[in-house]
């Protein structure tokens, strides 16, 4: 029998998750995996428990929880040489990576994912700042507007869902300032005033679902997206756009890939929606660096890239 192990935030989302867990453990048992879980204590948990189950060598471990929850585990297994496969359970407010895979955002629906699935290899990013490494999933970013994402409290998101974050946006927009960037990326340069940067793995990211539109989950390169400095109404338009997936060819983005990018100027890190420590730093795009179970479908396309 294969061994699973699932680690929850009980706190996630609507905090749903742990009346649904009778089920889930039958539907797993069922396919053949002997699982236990784990109930996540607080920040950094999540990352501890998944560094035990790669000691005891588990075949699976399946994060149910939201971005930040996956993002934790991902940080427990990405250092690892043994990383045992992933699977998800989206449980959380917006779920930007369960959407990138192709899971769907139902208890039931991910369990028949995680049973019936298939593995595939993705990329995943490593940051290292502050003397530190650490991994995103998702994706990365700097400059005022990304910090909404730590700035929404838990019990709003409880209540609200993903409107608490475009709430949260609404209220920021007016005081968001542009900040000095220096930025290098495979070998070129930017420099000038931003209003942020975002380094994606996937092309959902945010609720947004076109943000990075050309964006492919194992081709070893980010989708690197600068916005340059503008006007609040200007802002407000380019998010109109982005809403389309229009933006890209704006004149105040610059929307290209790289493996590497180096962020030389001092800001805050978002990493997958968490507070990731200060920059200066450098990115660096790990090639098929994990196996996650995804449906079929969605599996056969990530290996042909259609
Ligand atoms: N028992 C707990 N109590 C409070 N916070 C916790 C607990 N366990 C984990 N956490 C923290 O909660 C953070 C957010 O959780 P998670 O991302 O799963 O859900 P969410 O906030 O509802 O969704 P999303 O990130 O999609 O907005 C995690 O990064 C983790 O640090």
């Amino acid at each position: 029998m294969k061994r699973a192990r699932i680690i929850y935030n009980p706190t996630s989302g609507r905090e749903q998750f742990r009346r649904h867990l009778p089920d889930v453990l039958v539907r797993l048992e069922k396919a053949g995996y002997e699982t236990s879980c784990h109930a996540t204590e607080g920040p950094g948990d999540a990352t501890k428990a998944a560094r035990q189950a790669v000691e005891r060598e588990f075949d699976l471990v399946i994060a149910a929880g939201g971005d930040g929850t996956i993002n934790e585990v991902v940080n427990g297994l990405a250092h690892q040489p043994y990383r045992p496969k992933l699977g998800v359970i989206p449980v959380g407010t917006t779920n930007d990576f369960a959407r990138a895979i192709g899971v769907p955002r139902t208890i039931e629906g991910a369990c028949e994912v995680i049973t019936t699935g298939e593995p595939v290899a993705i990329d995943i990013g490593c940051v290292t700042n502050e003397d530190k490494t650490r991994y995103f999933i998702n994706i990365a970013g700097g400059g005022r507007l990304t910090e909404l994402t730590y700035e929404v409290p838990s019990k709003l998101k409880t209540m609200l869902g993903q409107l608490a974050y475009y709430l949260k946006g609404m209220e920021m927009l007016p005081s968001i300032r542009a900040t000095e960037a220096s930025i290098e990326y495979d070998g070129k340069l930017f420099e000038g005033e931003i209003m942020m940067f975002l380094v994606s793995l996937t092309n959902s990211v945010g609720g947004f679902e076109k943000l990075a539109p050309d964006s492919s989950l194992n081709d070893g390169l980010f989708d690197l997206i600068i916005v340059k400095k503008t006007n609040l109404a200007e802002f407000v338009r380019l998010v109109t756009l982005a809403a389309r997936g229009e933006h890209i060819n704006d004149p105040h983005i610059i929307y290209t890939k790289a493996n590497r990018v180096k962020v030389r100027s001092p800001m805050q890190l978002n990493l997958d929606g968490e507070f990731g420590g200060m920059l200066p730093g450098e990115f660096v795009n790990l090639y098929r660096h994990l196996e996650v179970l995804m449906p079929k479908e969605k599996a056969e396309q990530v290996r042909t890239g259609s």
